[in-house]
């Protein structure tokens, strides 16, 4: 069961959406033993600035730098080559954007790391967010379809454009893995365990149903940070993890 915790803890990864540097810091040193990456997202990197991704690696553990690039190629493509430099394990833009933004953000990203002499972040592209259901696809974004089949082509796209996976809901896993392969990674927001309230995420799973679909990460905010005992929250969801792993 210890090795299996452990397997569990490197897929865990905590969304810290705090405000500051201070609540970030906290928060990752009581759960750094129960999830061994940490997603610094808009509000913690406009708040705290680019200083944060240190702090928060010297701490042992991975970061996630959440930012969602969305731009033209080059654009996108100077700003990943910044954020490549801070030393973030992963980097993600939208699957929205294109071919040519992500292979421009990819390719600036391989380039920054390779002349820093540090390995390449993870280049991941966001398929549709996990607060749109189907109603929003259709009536708001003006999308036709299923949610699950622009999942798919855009997963597929992200992969032909060199990146190495992509965010997307765990309901869509198993379609992805399919058409992706077992080496494309899967980033599942939308956990929520059973015991905790669904707010405004849409397409949700618990963290066991996530793993048992085939995630290579879950990505978990305020299950955990908003819970009275964030340590005790992550222990749970890391078991429940665990036993189906
Ligand atoms: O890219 C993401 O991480 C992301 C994509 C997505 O489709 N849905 C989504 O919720 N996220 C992020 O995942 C985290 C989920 O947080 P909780 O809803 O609090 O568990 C937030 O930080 C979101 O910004």
């Amino acid at each position: 069961m210890e090795n299996k915790i452990q397997a569990a803890r490197e897929k865990l990864i905590v969304a810290l959406d705090v405000a500051s540097a201070a609540e970030a810091l906290v928060l990752t040193r009581q759960l750094a033993p129960y999830a061994g990456v940490f997603k610094v997202g808009m509000q913690l990197f406009y708040s705290a600035g680019p200083e944060v991704v240190r702090q928060i690696k010297e701490q042992g553990v991975k970061v996630f730098l959440d930012l969602k690039l969305h731009d033209i190629p080059n654009t996108v493509g100077q700003a990943a080559k910044v954020l490549a430099g801070l030393g973030a394990d992963i980097i993600n833009v939208h699957a929205a954007g294109g071919t040519a933004m992500m292979q421009a953000g990819a390719q600036a990203v391989k380039e920054r790391a390779a002349a820093l002499g540090i390995p390449a972040p993870l280049m991941i592209a966001v398929t549709v967010l996990t607060s749109v259901d189907q109603r929003i696809f259709h009536q708001e974004m003006g999308l036709a379809g299923e949610i699950e089949d622009r999942v798919k082509t855009w997963a597929i796209l992200t992969k032909e454009a060199g990146l190495d996976g992509v965010v997307a809901s765990p309901r869509e896993t198993s379609i992805i893995r399919q058409a992706c392969g077992k080496e494309f990674a899967i980033i599942t927001p939308g956990i929520r365990p059973a015991w905790s309230v669904s707010g405004d995420q849409k397409r949700i799973m618990t963290p066991a149903e996530a793993i048992g679909q085939g995630a290579s990460y879950l990505v978990v905010g305020r299950p955990i940070t908003g819970s009275d005992n964030p340590p005790a929250a992550a222990q749970k969801i890391l078991q429940e993890m665990a036993e189906v792993l």
